[in-house]
């Protein structure tokens, strides 16, 4: 398979090497210095670049009729315009923002979680996510799908970075050294704490998922998330 890689820095490099070793190859490394030249030959492009680059990255993908998959998080705003470009383009989009195998079942516990915890009045929830210095984006796309997942299985009604309200999930980021991603749920009463904690060693998870998502939408088409990869939408 011919990869176009839109964004080509620790997560781009980490991609490259595990496309190469599972015998893709690399037809376009796009830069913030680089065109999209070569983008036409490419049978998906993976785009893990900056928040502000995303949506052009995507939407050049899609001009070129190649399916595209995004890891980049902090454009979420332009969410339902990009799938909108998609369908119009008749093209094929998978956003996630986390490709880890294992952040996608701690999605699921966590919904989970979320429905059994929402009758017991004497827990609040609450979040925190550590990552690198060098991350441009707070909270974290995987801490953002969390709140969502516990928002559609409770009654809390929106996640904040301030102080929470009682219908709010207070969500703290936190950016230490070289911490690749962790996230933690805590669900707190007067006499103890339950909490669910992902930690990612290394960034190898989120780049072989990207991999194997590029794999899964070569042929297809239309809008689609990590959960359809992994097959885990009614689990
Ligand atoms: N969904 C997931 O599982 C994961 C998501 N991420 C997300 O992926 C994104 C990338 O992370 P990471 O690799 O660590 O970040 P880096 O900062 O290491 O790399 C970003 C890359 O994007 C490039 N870039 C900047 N502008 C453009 C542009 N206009 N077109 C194309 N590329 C551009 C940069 O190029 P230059 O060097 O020229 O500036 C650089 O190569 C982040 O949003 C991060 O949050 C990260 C890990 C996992
Ligand atoms: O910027 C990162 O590094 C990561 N970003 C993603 C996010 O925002 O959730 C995924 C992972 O945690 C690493």
């Amino acid at each position: 398979m011919k990869i176009a890689l839109l964004g080509y820095g620790k997560m781009g490099k980490i991609i490259e090497r595990i496309a190469l070793e599972r015998g893709h190859e690399i037809v376009l490394r796009k830069t913030s210095e680089s065109s999209f030249n070569g983008i036409e030959k490419a049978d998906v492009a993976i785009d893990f670049s900056v928040p502000s680059s995303a949506v052009e990255n995507i939407k050049a993908a899609l001009d070129a009729q190649v399916p595209v998959i995004s890891g980049t998080t902090g454009w979420l705003e332009h969410y339902d315009e990009i799938t909108s470009y998609c369908n119009e383009q008749e093209g094929a989009f998978l956003y996630g923002s986390n490709f880890s195998l294992g952040v996608n079942i701690f999605f699921k516990l966590n919904e989970y979680l979320a429905k059994m915890m929402n009758q017991l009045e004497q827990y609040n929830v609450s979040m925190e996510e550590i990552h690198h210095t060098q991350k441009l984006d707070a909270p974290s796309g995987t801490a953002i799908s969390l709140a969502e997942g516990i928002i559609a299985n409770s009654n809390y009604t929106n996640w904040t970075l301030e102080q929470a309200n009682t219908q709010e999930i207070h969500i703290d980021a936190k950016r230490i050294d070289s911490v690749p991603g962790t996230h933690s749920v805590f669900y707190d009463s007067a006499i103890d704490q339950i909490e669910i904690k992902h930690t990612a060693h290394s960034r190898e998870g989120f780049a072989l998922g990207a991999v194997v998502a590029s794999e899964w939408i070569k042929d297809k088409k239309g809008i689609f998330t990590m959960q359809d990869v992994l097959n885990l939408n009614n689990k």
